[in-house]
């Protein structure tokens, strides 16, 4: 239903207007549209009003505004009655073509100027409520039919349901004076009953003069009585006392005063309930609900998530919601803040989106955390990776963030499978990436890989990864330094013999930490640090490369090879022959050599056994270096037995010990400090 007032100007600037021949009771039509047009005439200015005979359709908020048309039209129709009666033959009441009827009353300017101001009253009290929510609607309704009355009203609802708005509007409709609020939670027990009903000096410790109470300032008003529902036990007589008798007195004094103030209660509590558990008074409760007023919850109204949502970026100067996803992620949430909580939101987005259509990324984190399924459960791993691989979204950084969007919000409708680990740690690297491409609008995504990373112990180094590209972006200090405690959290747990290297460095390097403390809590878990180093040498290898704009790296080594040395030459005088993946490298360069020891002595330029064992468990390689050695002393005793002369065997170092890996490392880890 469409409503059109002209604007004052408009109205006074006496515009023609059409003619009409029949007429109708203007107030026995369905109304559809309204405009007031200006008539002007001989005998002066006419109001118009210009209806459709169309049934009124009960859609809309405009229902409740239509309520006050209504009001008006009955108003113009009984007025126009009243002097045609009187026999002023210039009220005329006209249908035009297609069943629109015409209400003309002449009226002077001070007069249409009043019918206006009322009208615009009773709109704009209403008008800040937003809904296509039938309970609501009719909800306003009753709000609206007893607005003018005397009788008490109570506003339930749960908190940021817009009871306190709710109350203004009644009070605002009902043409009363003031509007004295007054939050019975906020105020001591002692204090409310001097505040409510006023006292005399005196009468209390502190009590240095007389004071009037809310109840003589709300006079001819409305006291509007917030979180009634708190109302301390030993007032609550004496307020039912002000409800049924209008009479109070106050603190000290004997004199019995009348009030004519009108009473609106609300609260957020089951006042039933308190009433069970002795809280509350039933008959006090029965006073205050003579008009009854239930505000539904934003969840059970979802379609006007979006509607008022708009309506707030529009106050806000921004442009409105565009993307689906955003509006299928909004009506997702619970909002257990209701209305309230979804202005704060909005007014964050249109914040954070700097005028640009609002994206899930630019939702406060809790609205998109509690939409989307917690991250780090392996289904939501799987799910984002689902959507990686599957879709077509091009993967550009303009691009790339909006399309994402949509094909997560059309993932979001159907719960995706369980992962397993390998999933998961196929992932994370998928994740991490995408932190990598989309600086500043991939936090959803980073969180999710932070927590699939710490599903799994061989993904700590992206957690180290993911730290990284954090302080390079634009991501909020609090999600960096929920990172970092998650990080020394995953790396406490990392088990494992020692190991010296680069780990502690890169960590150093990494959590960016110049503390003392921090930094021989550092070194700890970088000697714990056996799996992951190679991972760490990668890492800070591309860094290095890439320190004025971190680019994707590969980052997580089992989805993403990295570039890896290829020749045996390149391992030289690194540790990079502990990475499992460098096995074949390692082991053509074992079975070319005379001897494992040597070769790995040679072409590693590490003097110490222990690192050559490790090298050999790491690999697997027990096996084929024990196939060496058989043959190698085959060979020599061949040598021996066909008389020539015997030559001195080298040490082939295959049977490593236990002892020689622990004792090697303690000397290794020395060596390194
Ligand atoms: N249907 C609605 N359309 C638009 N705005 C609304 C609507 N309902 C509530 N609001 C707005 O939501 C905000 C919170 O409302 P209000 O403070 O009245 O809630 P409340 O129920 O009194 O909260 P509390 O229980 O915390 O006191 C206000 O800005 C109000 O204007």
């Amino acid at each position: 239903m469409n409503i059109r007032v002209l604007p004052e100007e408009v109205l006074l600037a006496r515009l023609p207007v059409y003619q009409y021949r029949a007429w109708s009771r203007a107030w026995a039509l369905a109304l559809r549209e309204l405009f007031q047009l200006p008539h002007p005439s001989d005998e002066g200015l006419s109001s118009f009003a210009l209806l459709t005979g169309t049934p009124l359709e009960s859609v809309g908020r405009a229902r409740a505004s239509a309520h006050g048309l209504e009001d008006l039209l009955r108003e113009l129709a009984s007025e126009w009655e009243r002097r045609a009666r009187d026999g002023d033959d210039r009220c005329r009441i006209s249908m035009l073509p297609g069943g629109i009827v015409g209400v003309e009353i002449p009226v002077d300017e001070a007069g249409l100027r009043q019918w206006l101001l009322r009208y615009k009253q009773k709109e704009s009290a209403l008008d800040r409520f937003i809904t296509e929510d039938i309970q609501l609607l009719c909800q306003l309704q009753i709000a609206m039919d007893h607005a003018r009355s005397q009788e008490s009203v109570l506003i339930t609802g749960e908190t940021g349901t817009g009871k306190g708005a709710l109350a203004e509007a009644i009070h605002a409709m009902s043409g009363r004076k003031t509007l004295c609020p007054i939050n019975c939670t906020a105020i001591a027990a002692s204090l409310i009953e001097s505040e409510l009903f006023g006292h005399l000096k005196g009468s209390f410790t502190g009590a240095s003069r007389d004071r009037e109470g809310l109840i003589a300032a709300a006079e001819n008003g409305t006291l509007f009585l917030d979180e009634v529902g708190d109302l301390a036990p030993e007032v609550q007589p004496k307020l039912l006392r002000v409800l049924r008798e209008r009479e109070y007195r106050r603190v000290g004094e004997t004199e019995v005063r009348r009030t004519h103030a009108r009473f609106i209660a609300a609260t957020n509590a089951n006042l039933l309930e308190s009433v069970t558990q002795g809280l509350f008074r039933a008959d006090l409760l029965q006073r205050l609900s003579a008009c009854h007023i239930e505000l539904p919850p934003l969840r059970d109204r979802p379609d006007d998530i979006c509607l008022i949502a708009e309506r707030v970026l529009k106050d806000e100067g921004h442009s409105g919601l565009t993307t689906e996803p955003v509006r299928t992620l909004m009506t997702r949430y619970d909002w257990p803040g209701n209305v309230a909580e979804l202005v704060d939101a909005m007014r964050y987005a249109a914040v954070a989106s700097r005028g640009a259509p609002i994206r899930i990324s630019h939702l406060p984190d809790a609205v998109v955390q509690e939409a989307y399924p917690p991250t780090g459960t392996a289904s939501q791993i799987l799910l984002t990776a689902q959507v990686l691989n599957n879709s077509d979204i091009p993967k550009d950084h303009d691009t790339f963030p909006e399309s994402l969007d949509a094909v997560l919000g059309e993932h979001l409708k159907s719960p995706p499978p369980i992962a397993n680990n390998e999933e998961v740690d196929e992932l994370v690297g998928a994740f991490v990436q995408l932190a990598f491409m989309l600086p500043g609008s991939a936090v959803l995504l980073t969180q999710a890989a932070l927590d699939g990373a710490l599903a799994q112990l061989r993904t700590v180094s992206l957690l180290s990864e993911l730290r990284q590209h954090l302080s390079t972006s634009h991501f909020s200090s609090d999600i960096i330094s929920t990172l970092d405690a998650r990080l020394r959290v995953e790396l406490e747990d990392v088990k494992g013999p020692p190991l010296v290297g680069m780990g502690i460095q890169v960590l150093m390097q990494l959590l960016g930490s110049d503390d003392p403390d921090d930094r021989s809590k550092l070194l700890e878990w970088a000697l714990k640090f056996k799996k992951v180093v190679p991972m760490i040498v990668h890492l800070v290898q591309a860094i290095r490369q890439n320190t004025e704009t971190p680019k994707p790296v590969a980052v997580n080594a089992m989805a993403v090879q990295p570039p890896r040395p290829v020749s045996f030459a390149q391992l030289q005088g690194t540790r990079d022959w502990l990475d499992p993946r460098n096995r074949p490298v390692v082991e053509r360069a074992v079975r070319a050599a005379k001897g494992v020891k040597r070769t790995a002595g040679a072409l590693l330029k590490i003097n110490s056994s222990s690192y050559i064992a490790r090298v050999i468990r790491a690999h697997g390689l027990q096996d084929l270096c024990d196939e060496l050695t058989r043959a190698r002393r085959a060979e020599s005793g061949a040598r021996t037995r066909s008389g020539g002369a015997p030559r001195k065997e080298k040490q082939v170092s295959v049977d490593v010990k236990p002892n020689d890996v622990a004792k090697g490392e303690k000397q290794d880890a020395a060596e390194e400090k």
